[in-house]
């Protein structure tokens, strides 16, 4: 799904990331670990294409990093739904609305938009508060919402950067359980964290990176 090819990004200041050659599969629950500052959300930002290397290339489904225009990594994006550690809700706009903006802003029908909407907040156990206002709710409720919002276009790959890093135990055990289960429905599931708690039991597969590149264990 992802091929990446001595991938580099260089912010000219000497940090960024270096030669990055791995592939990243259809279907799989990937984790990217490493220390602040390794490189794992500037790697996600190449995945969406909100940086383009600088060198090497990077390659998602049938768009490439060397030749894509900036239309079609709009069309690219569509297809990924990213998760935060800091949420980015609206925070003044209720649960629903933000969940539901993603589907305004392709110009989905009323109708389909709340069909869509109200099944995905129950599926992430958020139904009875969508008249609240997102700012309302706990640090956990943000990023469930924030996983609503990300899968509302049934996208094929979820990108959720430190997903957790904002919540307690309880929560981040919630958070990774609903990534698990949009995984086993299909979708293909890129996480950066540093919780290795959280992750210890899982057999996912697991990508170390150090001072911008991977590490081969
Ligand atoms: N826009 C930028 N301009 C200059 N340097 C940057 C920029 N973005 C990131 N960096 C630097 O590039 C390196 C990699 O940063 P990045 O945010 O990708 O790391 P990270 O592994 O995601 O860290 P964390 O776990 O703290 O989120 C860091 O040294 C960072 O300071």
């Amino acid at each position: 799904m992802i091929e990446c090819s001595k991938l580099t990004v260089n912010f000219g200041n000497g940090e960024g990331i270096r030669n990055i050659t791995t592939r990243f599969y259809e279907g799989d629950f990937t984790l990217l670990l490493g220390p602040t500052g390794c490189g794992k959300s500037t790697l996600m930002r190449v995945m969406y294409m909100d940086i383009l290397p600088s060198k090497g290339y990077i390659s998602i489904r049938n768009w490439d990093s060397r030749k894509i225009s900036k239309r079609q990594i709009l069309k690219l994006r569509r297809g990924i739904g990213i998760i935060f550690q800091d949420f980015r809700l609206i925070e003044n706009l209720s649960v629903f609305e933000n969940v539901a903006l993603p589907l305004i802003m392709t110009g989905h029908s009323r109708k389909s938009i709340l069909e869509r909407v109200s099944v995905i907040l129950d599926e992430v156990g958020l139904l009875e508060t969508w008249r609240q206002k997102a700012g309302s709710l706990s640090g956990g409720e943000k990023q469930r919402v924030a996983i609503a919002r990300a899968i509302v276009k049934k996208p094929f790959l979820v990108l959720a950067d430190e997903p957790t890093g904002n919540l307690d135990p309880e929560a981040a055990n919630t958070v990774f359980e609903l990534l698990k289960k949009i995984n086993a429905l299909g979708t293909s599931v890129i996480m950066a964290t540093h919780n290795y708690t959280l992750i210890e039991d899982t057999d996912y597969r697991r990508i170390y990176m150090e001072n911008g590149s991977l590490v081969d264990l």
